[in-house]
């Protein structure tokens, strides 16, 4: 089998403008990025706006092993599937961070015949909107700490400075740093710290937000410290929202490129969903939903940590009803969450299997709890054996779970006939009762203590003083009734990354809180998660190059 990147390179794109003809998109509503890319103007979104939408698809899956378990890829190969079935549907993606492109986990193209196009541009620099988000979350920081050397009018508490620099990078040593050493003229000196930028606010902002007034008035309600009084400063009062604005206006409008089928991909946003909520773009989501009959998308790692917040963030906020849940399983996750060491999970082992399904039991249950109908499917690889699929079509049936096969990595749309099928049949026969999780009104504590129980499936959630303290100064400020992303490792169901499978007899460990005022959610630490990675022993890095005719190699 060629790599993801030979698959890739070889494809032969069709123009953008063919793309986005076949779901009625003028030229005039395209603003083209060379011939295989383009945003979708705001012209678009007022002429569409008011048409019905297309069913919407949720990709998720179980807890995976760290190279995934092909989430994005299953979503690719149901956009090629439904569009060999002559059905008009359309992908949202969210788009890769450089972090992991450089690290552990590659790319985020989907994979093998199931990928998006062209890969290595979504895998790199694509459009520009991580570096315009990198450079308005920066902005603010050295807006703040001028303030502070300007004379500090506003009273902030250096020592209660909740804003972070960003970058969209790996790279454990900006975790935790000392700025403003130097001579006086070099600002004050004080500890601070860097996010990836798929973790920075201004990503969730841009994720949430419906047009640039709701942009523009998310940015400004960002709390970036305390004053000495112990009152929120907030992004508005340092002036930087207009700038900040200005800086994003282009990565707000969605991007459009294709699949190597010639699918409709819509990739817009990108923070993963450890550490932030993990889903594309509303904007991306709500724009594909009047451009298509059905729409495929995705939410990051298990379904306890992406499609959670999906489904109790991004669905809730953006009044988005969800028809289907496809729960993607592989025989390698089964096996890791069964025990297996990642370097042994080609080898048949049924008893690890057996021993490890019970995750996927788990996440079945949790994802029944919304409301929205299920359908399991295992995303077949090439060591997968016969006995082995059995055993997991026999598991999903005897629990009345759909189920189907699905092969779109060896064989692209083709291979995903059988899943889109079931789905099809799932949408027209199983009317969906989405509902969300948790109430509004609930207390911050009572909402992580339902998550903790009912998602995770811990005794409930112990609350470390400084989280303690947080979150009640959270409701106090009048924040109380936003939902909560939880932060927290995508191995384990617990914040335990060792406890694998279906842990039971723990409970969620929360160490502390903030408000993201911006993108109106609540964010709990929990474990020793961290919102900066750090790069492994033996980086993708390594591998990746450029020759003289611009060709790259090694990305995956
Ligand atoms: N069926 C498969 N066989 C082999 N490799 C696969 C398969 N499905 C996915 N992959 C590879 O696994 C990695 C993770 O896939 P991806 O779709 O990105 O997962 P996720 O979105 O769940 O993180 C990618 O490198 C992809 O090419
Ligand atoms: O946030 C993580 O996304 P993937 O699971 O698609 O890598
Ligand atoms: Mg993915």
């Amino acid at each position: 089998m060629k790599s993801d990147i030979e698959i890739a390179q070889e494809a032969v794109m069709r123009p953008i403008k063919e793309v986005a003809a076949a779901y009625g998109i003028g030229e005039d509503d395209l603003e083209l990025y060379g011939k295989y890319k383009a945003k979708l103007t705001d012209e678009l979104w007022e002429q569409v706006k008011d048409r019905p939408d297309g069913k919407l698809v949720l990709v998720t899956a179980i807890n995976p092993t760290p190279a995934g378990e092909g989430k994005t890829t299953t979503t690719v190969g149901l956009g090629e599937a439904f569009g060999k079935m002559g059905k008009k549907a359309i992908i949202a993606l969210r788009e890769p961070s450089l972090g992991p492109c450089f690290g552990v986990k590659g790319g985020a193209a989907g994979g093998g015949y199931a990928q998006v196009v062209p890969m290595e541009d979504l895998n790199l620099h694509f459009t520009g909107d991580f570096h315009a988000i990198t450079s308005a979350n920066n902005l603010l920081a050295a807006l703040l700490d001028n303030h502070i050397q300007q004379g500090n009018a506003l009273g902030i508490d250096p020592r209660q400075i909740q804003w972070k620099r960003c970058v969209d990078m790996n790279d454990r040593v900006l975790r935790n740093i000392v700025v403003g050493l130097g001579a006086k003229g070099d600002g004050m000196v004080r500890e601070d710290h860097f996010v990836i930028t798929v973790a920075s606010e201004i990503m969730a902002i841009l994720c949430l937000a419906d047009n640039m007034e709701d942009l523009k008035n998310r940015l400004g309600k960002i709390i970036v410290a305390y004053n000495f009084a112990g009152e929120p400063v907030t992004a508005e009062q340092l002036h930087a929202v207009g700038s900040m604005a200005a800086l994003l206006k282009d990565a707000l409008k969605p991007n459009l490129i294709q699949t190597l089928e010639h699918t409709g991909a819509l990739v817009h946003g990108g923070p993963f969903a450890n550490i932030a909520h993990g889903c594309n773009s509303v904007r991306a989501t709500k724009t594909a939903l009047k451009l298509a009959d059905v729409v495929v998308t995705e939410a990051g790692f298990g379904a306890d940590l992406g499609a959670e917040k999906f489904l109790d963030i991004k669905c809730r906020k953006a009044g988005l009803k969800p028809d289907a849940v496809v729960l993607v399983a592989t025989v390698r996750a089964l096996k890791y969450n069964g025990g297996v060491p990642k370097d042994q999970l080609s080898a048949e082992n049924p008893e690890a299997l057996e021993k490890g399904i019970v995750n996927l039991e788990k996440h079945i249950e949790n994802l029944q709890k919304f409301g929205v109908p299920v359908v399991v499917t295992l995303n077949s690889f090439i060591s997968d054996t016969e006995a082995e699929y059995a055993y997991i079509r026999k598991f999903c049936e005897d629990r009345g779970c759909e189920f189907a096969l699905s092969e779109v990595w060896a064989k692209g749309g083709e291979g995903g006939i059988a899943l889109a099928e079931k789905i099809m049949d799932t949408l027209e026969n199983k009317p969906t009762q989405y509902h969300v999780l948790y109430p509004d009104e609930m207390s911050l504590k009572d909402k992580i203590n339902t998550i903790a129980r009912e998602i995770y499936g811990a005794d409930g959630a112990s609350f470390a003083p400084a989280a303690a303290k947080a979150l009640k100064r959270i409701e106090d400020m009048g924040f109380g009734n936003l939902p909560v992303c939880m932060a927290k490792t995508q191995y384990s169901l617990s914040d335990d990354q060792t406890k694998l499978g279906r842990p039971s007899g723990f409970t969620i460990n929360v160490r502390d809180a903030y408000v993201s005022a911006g993108a109106g959610f609540v964010v709990a630490l929990t474990g020793s998660i961290m919102t900066m990675p750090g790069l492994p022993k033996k980086p993708a890095a390594d591998s990746i190059d450029v020759d003289g005719n611009g060709k790259i190699t090694g990305l995956f």
